[in-house]
């Protein structure tokens, strides 16, 4: 299939293709028993994370199972952080919790010793995972798109600085008040870092890049408006300049909220990603693709909970430039029986 004949570009761009284009954050993941033992084998998640081979056949393993428009590269966002030099590991439950643990970044002696000239060459595995799913979708799932991504500077910062998450970041939010400056320097950093690492990948074969900004809903509106909408501007500026003024960029917000509109009409990305809190019916942003917004819980109860919750978003967004995809990524809970009912009905219409 030509690349821009695939129905999720084509949405991407601005066309309402139905039925709508579907993809799931986290597709790849825990509620699939052969990712458990893929991640079993390299032997730990950073691992995984670290070996092309096997990280491209986790992104491949959902698109056996279900006919999904896109695949995302399988990585982590704090895998750039860790690319310049930041401390990482993960939580395995208990007191540390689970998912990443980084050393903090808090003064700008933490600030000074990060290595964003090493990030290339610590993330060429990344870019080789990128080429390997490139080269498989082309083989055996031409209509299927892939995805690169990082996360947006905020969310990143909260993880560089606070160190973990589940607490919601106070110490991120502290800096974001009392010490702009510092956190002004490590948005340069961060800024520069993202774009040659998008770029990257981008050169290595993804058709699309999403900024993941989970954290964007914690800031109060002037904080919206300095740490995630004008460094969001900032870098899809940037990147526009280098892979043209038509590369497919998704940008999620995550619990904006009332910034959303803001973040629609100025962000510079082709579509937002809308989470679980957003009402379709209710006013939203035009002159964008929109993605979402299916509450991952519904996925989890399945039946008649999850046709109802996503045929009322079906209704919605009908005629619209559109993707359907979950509000937050899939929870380990989930039956995978659960997807393939969910992806059957969207292909329905
Ligand atoms: C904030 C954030 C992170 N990572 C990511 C975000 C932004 C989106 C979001 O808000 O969920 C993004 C991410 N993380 C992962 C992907 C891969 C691709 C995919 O979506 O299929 C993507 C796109 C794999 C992962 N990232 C992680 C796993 C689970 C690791 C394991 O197998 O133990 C996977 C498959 C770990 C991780 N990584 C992170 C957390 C908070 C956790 C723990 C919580 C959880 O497990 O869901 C940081």
């Amino acid at each position: 299939m030509n690349a821009v004949d695939k129905p999720f570009l084509r949405a991407l761009a601005g066309e309402s293709v139905w039925p709508p284009p579907i993809w799931l954050m986290r597709q790849a993941g825990r509620y699939l028993p052969e990712y458990r033992a893929t991640k079993e084998e390299a032997g730990g998640f950073l691992e995984l994370c670290l070996n092309p081979e096997l990280s491209a056949e986790v992104t491949f393993q959902p698109l056996r199972r279900f006919p999904m428009d896109a695949a995302i590269l399988f990585t982590d966002l704090p895998m750039l952080p860790w690319a310049m030099g930041q401390g990482l590991r993960y939580g395995q439950g208990g007191a540390d919790g689970v998912g990443p643990i980084l050393d903090p970044v808090r003064d700008e002696a933490a600030l000074a010793a990060l290595r964003p000239g090493d990030a290339a060459r610590r993330a060429a595995p990344i870019m080789k995972t990128v080429s390997r799913i490139r080269a498989g979708l082309d083989r055996d799932h031409p209509g299927t798109a892939l995805i690169g991504f990082a996360g947006a500077p905020w969310t990143v910062a909260c993880y560089m600085i606070d160190g973990r998450g589940g607490h919601g970041f106070p110490v991120a939010r502290h800096m974001a008040e009392n010490n702009p400056h510092l956190l002004q320097s490590l948005f340069a950093t961060l800024t520069e870092a993202a774009e040659a690492y998008l770029v990257a990948q981008a050169e290595a074969g993804a058709e699309a890049l999403m900024l993941f900004d989970s954290w964007a809903g914690l800031l109060p509106p002037e904080g919206f408006e300095r740490w995630v909408l004008a460094p969001t501007t900032a870098l899809t500026a940037r990147l526009r300049a280098r892979l043209g003024p038509d590369f497919p960029l998704i940008g999620f917000p995550r619990l904006a909220g009332d910034g959303i509109p803001a973040y629609a009409a100025r962000a510079g990305v082709n579509a937002v990603g809308l989470d679980e809190t957003v009402d379709l019916t209710g006013p939203l942003p035009e002159g964008v693709t929109l993605q979402g917004n299916l509450d991952a819980r519904a996925l989890v109860a399945g039946g008649e909970t999850l046709r109802a919750a996503t045929a009322h978003i079906l209704d919605a967004m009908r005629g619209r430039p559109f993707v359907f995809n979950l509000g937050h990524g899939i929870t380990p809970d989930t039956p995978p029986a659960h997807v393939a009912a969910l992806v059957e009905q969207v292909k329905r219409g």
